[in-house]
């Protein structure tokens, strides 16, 4: 499982070049530079265009670099592929994945760069488990609007009609040691409610969440840290296992509640995920 944090990873249209220009100083975490869904066709080349010469510019620092390219049922996809080999990202984002054989066909185009995967369509929640086993998978973006258009839900706040395809996609992840990213939240001026859609993402097992608007990004990097209190407690708790340890005992007890070894295990990737973002914030 990877230690970088992803509590926050932001879109970007790669046709925007304001906004990929703004990006360089905002406190995302991983950064999606997209030619697909935020692009309009006409848009498409340019775009592409665009995006490579800020990328060859650099200046992202050590946030996430990932590509998202357009499908290859569409006349973009293979050369969206083509014009990012050998360049200065950490990963391609293939959307509308069905099977674990797409990332076949992608992984045959591009060397030494991460794949990672959109799940966003009824066959890759069935498929979930073969498509996060592919051996360059490193990452799930979960792409609830497009989910919820397949599966004809209507948007709730609990989410509720797109729980069954979030958890197999959670649990496939979870299996094979992938990184998952919730979906966005797309009524971007509404603090309250993306922080309740993140808390409650962070609460299922989610990694971090996708935005679209910088005005997100505090409210998702606070989410996803862990808190003062759960810092503190992770250091109680490995502090009070070793103590009993020590005495010979297999069990200690902080506030109330049994400490046991694979408590100390969670302890301890709480604290390991404190000082990645530590150390991200550099
Ligand atoms: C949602 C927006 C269209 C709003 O744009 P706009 O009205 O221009 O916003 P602001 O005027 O408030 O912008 C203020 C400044 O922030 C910069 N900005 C805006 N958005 C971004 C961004 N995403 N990244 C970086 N910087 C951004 C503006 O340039 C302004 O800067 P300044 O000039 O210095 O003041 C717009 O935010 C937007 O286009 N967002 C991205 C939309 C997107 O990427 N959509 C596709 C992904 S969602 C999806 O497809 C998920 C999945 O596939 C699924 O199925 O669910
Ligand atoms: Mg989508």
């Amino acid at each position: 499982m990877s230690t970088r944090p992803y509590r926050s990873v932001l879109y970007i249209p790669g046709s925007k070049e304001r906004a990929l220009e703004k990006a360089r100083s905002l406190s995302a975490d991983a950064i999606i530079f997209d030619l697909e869904d935020a692009v309009a066709p006409d848009a498409k080349i340019e775009a592409r265009a665009t995006l490579k010469d800020e990328l060859d510019k650099g200046g992202y620092g050590n946030r996430a670099k990932i590509v998202r390219i357009n499908g290859f049922d569409t006349a973009w996809g293979k050369d969206d592929v083509a014009a990012f080999v050998g360049a200065d990202i950490d990963a391609v984002l293939m959307p509308k994945v069905d099977s674990a054989a797409q990332l076949d066909e992608l992984a045959a185009l591009i060397p030494d760069v991460d794949l990672w995967a959109m799940m966003e369509t009824p066959l890759g929640m069935l498929n979930a488990a073969e498509i996060a086993a592919h051996p360059r998978l490193k990452g799930f973006v979960m792409g609830t609007n497009d989910l919820a258009k397949e599966l004809n839900t209507r948007f709730r706040a609990d989410r509720l009609p797109m729980m069954g395809g979030l958890h197999m996609c959670l649990l496939a992840a979870k299996a094979h040691g992938v990184v998952i990213i919730d979906g966005v939240y797309n009524a971007f001026k509404d603090n309250e409610g993306l922080k309740a859609e993140c808390e409650q993402g962070r609460d299922m097992g989610m990694d971090g969440k996708t935005l679209i608007h910088p005005a997100q990004l505090d409210i998702a990097n606070t989410a996803f840290a862990p808190s003062k209190d759960e810092i503190d407690l992770a250091q109680r708790q490995i502090a009070a296992f070793e103590k009993a340890k020590a005495s010979g005992l297999g069990v200690a007890v902080v506030d109330g509640k049994i400490v046991e070894n694979l408590h100390v295990v969670t302890a301890k990737g709480i604290l390991a995920k404190a000082d990645a973002i530590t150390k991200m914030a550099g």
